[in-house]
C-alpha cells in the first residue's frame, strides 16, 4: 500500500458546514439535535427504499392500544453475557430478554454449558424431554438470576458441558464451520430447537407455557421447522444476528435430526445440496427479523443475502421481515459505570483523560497527547481488521496510538501481535477478551476503529459513542443506521484502504479542534440507543405474529 499522508486532509466537516454545527458564541460550538436513531421497523412496500425513508411501522395502527397485554414468550439463544459469551448476541440476550420483561412474562432457554452448571446459581430440574430421532434425552432445568430472570437450561451433560465457546474449540465465529465448531453441532443445536419447540407445545411439562418463540440465529433456525412439522402454528419470531454463519450441515444427517425428507427441497431446508438450519428458521418463522432497518435491506441483496437473498427478498414482500435495531442497557454510562477509572460526563472531559492516563498505562503505550484509537472486536474477515492493519503504520506516525483487543483467526491475531512488536508503546494487541478492560477502553479511547465489511448492527460502535469515544466505520448495516458522519463518528463508504484513510484523516483533523472534538463526543454521548426503544416494535410484532398464527390456524380448520 501507499502511505496517504494524514496533512493531506480533504473535505473536513467545518464548523460551518450546516449539516453539522450551529455556532453558538456564548456556548461555543454546538450540534445539531442528537441524529435520529429511533427504532426503524422496515415497511414491507418500502425495503427498497433509501434509508433515509424507512421511518415506518410494518404493523397495523390498530396494534397500538394493545399493547399493554403481556405475552409470554421463550426467548431462545446460544449466549447470554450473565454466562458465556463470543459476541454481540450474548450482550443482546441478556438485555433484550430484560427490557422486554417490563411489558411482557419473558424468560429465555439456552444449553446448560458448564459455565451455568459451575456457577453458584441453584438449578432446579422442571421438565423432561424425551429422546427424539438421534437427539438424546434431556431434562429442563430452571435458575433465576439476581434481577429475577427466569432461564431454563437445557441439561444434557454430553452435548453442552465441554472446554471452548458454545460452538467450539476456536474463538473466531458461531461454530458453523468457519469456527473449528464441535462436530455434532446439529445434534447440539437441533437438541436446542427441538426442546424450544416442545416446550412451546406443551410437551415438556413445565408449569409455564410460552405464547410465542423468540428465536435467535442460525442455531436456533430448525425449531419454527420442527413447530410446522408438528403441524401446529404456534408464533415464531426468527431474529438474524448475522447472515453469514448459516449452519449448513451434510444432508446425510436429515434422519438423524428428525427431518421429515419431503422438507429436503427448494421450498423447505435444502439449501444448495445441503441443509442448513439459517433457511429453516427463514422458511418456517412467522416473522423474519433482523438487528437494524439497513441490513433487512442488504440482506435482500445478492451482495449481502449469503446466497439467501431471494427467499429473503420474498419474505420482504410478504411482510415478514423486519429490522429492528439493537439498543444498548444502563450499564453503559460513563457518569456511573464502577468500571471506570473515573467518572465522566460531556461536561467534564478530565474524567475521561483519567481513563485514558489508565489505559495507557495499563496497555504499555507512552504517555502521548495525540489521540488514542481503539478497536474492541471479535477478530474475523467481517469486521475489516486486514485495512486497519493496513493503516495503522499511517496513523502511529501521525502521532496516534492503537490498542487493539479481541480474539477470532489466528492469522489476524498474528499479524496484531507482530504489529504491536513493530511498534512498542504505540500499538497494543491484547488477544483475548476482557469485559472490565474493555469498557476502560471505550472510555478512555478518543475514537473506535470500526471498518466492518457488513455490519448486521454492531453494538461497539453505541458503546464507544455513550463513552465519548468516536467511531470511524464502513457506511454499511446498523453502523450507518446508529453513526451520523461528521456529528457523532466518522463513516466511508468504499471498503477500501483510501477510502478509509480519508475518514480517519477527517479524525485527526476533528481532534486537533478541541471545540469541535468536544462538541462532536458531547453528541455522540446523547445517542439514543436505549434497549426501551426496541420494546414497543418487538411487541407489535409479537402481536402480529400472533393473529397470522390465529388465522392461519382458523383457515386450517
Ligand atoms: N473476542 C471477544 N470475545 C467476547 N466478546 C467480545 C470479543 N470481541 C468483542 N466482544 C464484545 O462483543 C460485543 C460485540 O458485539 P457486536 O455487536 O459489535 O459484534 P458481533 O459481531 O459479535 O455481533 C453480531 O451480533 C450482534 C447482535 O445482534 C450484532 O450487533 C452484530 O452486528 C453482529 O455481527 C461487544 O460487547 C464487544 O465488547
Amino acid at each position: 500500500m501507499g502511505d496517504v499522508a494524514l496533512s493531506e486532509v480533504a473535505n473536513v466537516k467545518s464548523m460551518s458546514d450546516e449539516s453539522m454545527v450551529e455556532n453558538d458564541e456564548k456556548e461555543g460550538p454546538r450540534l445539531k439535535d442528537a441524529p435520529f436513531t429511533d427504532n426503524q421497523v422496515i415497511p414491507r412496500h418500502h425495503l427498497n427504499q433509501t434509508v433515509t425513508d424507512r421511518r415506518y411501522d410494518i404493523i397495523d395502527r390498530r396494534h397500538n392500544d394493545k399493547l399493554d397485554s403481556p405475552q409470554r414468550i421463550l426467548f431462545v439463544t446460544t449466549e447470554i453475557t450473565d454466562f458465556v459469551k463470543v459476541g454481540g448476541l450474548g450482550d443482546v440476550s441478556s438485555a433484550l430478554p430484560r427490557a422486554l420483561a417490563a411489558h411482557h412474562d419473558v424468560r429465555v432457554l439456552i444449553p446448560a454449558y458448564r459455565e451455568m452448571v459451575q456457577s453458584d446459581y441453584d438449578i432446579v430440574t422442571v421438565g423432561h424431554l424425551p429422546a427424539f430421532a438421534g437427539l438424546p434425552a434431556c431434562d429442563i432445568g430452571q435458575l433465576t438470576c439476581r434481577d429475577g430472570l427466569i432461564v431454563y437450561v437445557l441439561l444434557c451433560p454430553e452435548l453442552y458441558e465441554r472446554e471452548g465457546t458454545p460452538y467450539g474449540t476456536g474463538s473466531s465465529g458461531y461454530g458453523d464451520g468457519q469456527d473449528i465448531g464441535w462436530n455434532d453441532n446439529d445434534i447440539r443445536f437441533a437438541r436446542l430447537s427441538r426442546a424450544a419447540a416442545d416446550i412451546a407445545l406443551g410437551k415438556a411439562n413445565l408449569d409455564w407455557q410460552p405464547q410465542l418463540l423468540h428465536l435467535n440465529d442460525w442455531a436456533c433456525g430448525l425449531a419454527p421447522a420442527y413447530v410446522h412439522w408438528q403441524g401446529h402454528s404456534i408464533p415464531t419470531i426468527f431474529t438474524i444476528h448475522n447472515l453469514a454463519y448459516q449452519g449448513v450441515f451434510d444432508a446425510s444427517r436429515l434422519a438423524l435430526l428428525g427431518i421429515p425428507y419431503d422438507a429436503f427441497n427448494i421450498h423447505g431446508v435444502e439449501y444448495y445440496g445441503d441443509l442448513s438450519f439459517m433457511k429453516a428458521g427463514i422458511v418456517y418463522a412467522s416473522q423474519v427479523t433482523t438487528v437494524s432497518a439497513t441490513y433487512a435491506q442488504e440482506i435482500t441483496t445478492p451482495k449481502f443475502g449469503c446466497g439467501l437473498d431471494g427467499l429473503l427478498r420474498c419474505k420482504a414482500e410478504q411482510g415478514r421481515l423486519s429490522g429492528i435495531p439493537n439498543g444498548i442497557d444502563d450499564s453503559w454510562d460513563p457518569r456511573t459505570d464502577s468500571h471506570l477509572i473515573q467518572a465522566f460526563s460531556s461536561n467534564d472531559w478530565r474524567g475521561k483523560r483519567a481513563n485514558a492516563d489508565y489505559v495507557r498505562r495499563h496497555f504499555g503505550l507512552t504517555p502521548s497527547q495525540g489521540p488514542l484509537f481503539a478497536v474492541i472486536s471479535r477478530m474475523v474477515h467481517q469486521k475489516g481488521l486486514d485495512l486497519t492493519i493496513e493503516a495503522a503504520k499511517a496513523i502511529v506516525h501521525a502521532g496516534g496510538q492503537i490498542v487493539f483487543m479481541g480474539c477470532g483467526e489466528h492469522h489476524v491475531e498474528e499479524a496484531l501481535r507482530k504489529l504491536a512488536i513493530r511498534f512498542p508503546g504505540a500499538i497494543t494487541a491484547y488477544i483475548g477478551f476482557d469485559e472490565y478492560q474493555a469498557r476502560c477502553l471505550f472510555a478512555g479511547s478518543d475514537f473506535l476503529l470500526m471498518p466492518s465489511r457488513f455490519e448486521p448492527c454492531g453494538l461497539s460502535q453505541m458503546y464507544a459513542q455513550r463513552f465519548g469515544s468516536l467511531p470511524i466505520a464502513h457506511r454499511t448495516g446498523g453502523l450507518a443506521d446508529t453513526i451520523e458522519d461528521g456529528v457523532t463518528g466518522f463513516l466511508f463508504d468504499d471498503m477500501q484502504f483510501g477510502s478509509y484513510m480519508h475518514a480517519i484523516q477527517r479524525a485527526f483533523a476533528v481532534y486537533k479542534s478541541t471545540d469541535l472534538f468536544n462538541a462532536m463526543r458531547g453528541a455522540a454521548m446523547t445517542g439514543r440507543y436505549h434497549w426501551k426503544q426496541s420494546i414497543v416494535p418487538y411487541s407489535k410484532l409479537y402481536l402480529q405474529a400472533l393473529e397470522q398464527a390465529g388465522n392461519e390456524a382458523a383457515l386450517a380448520q
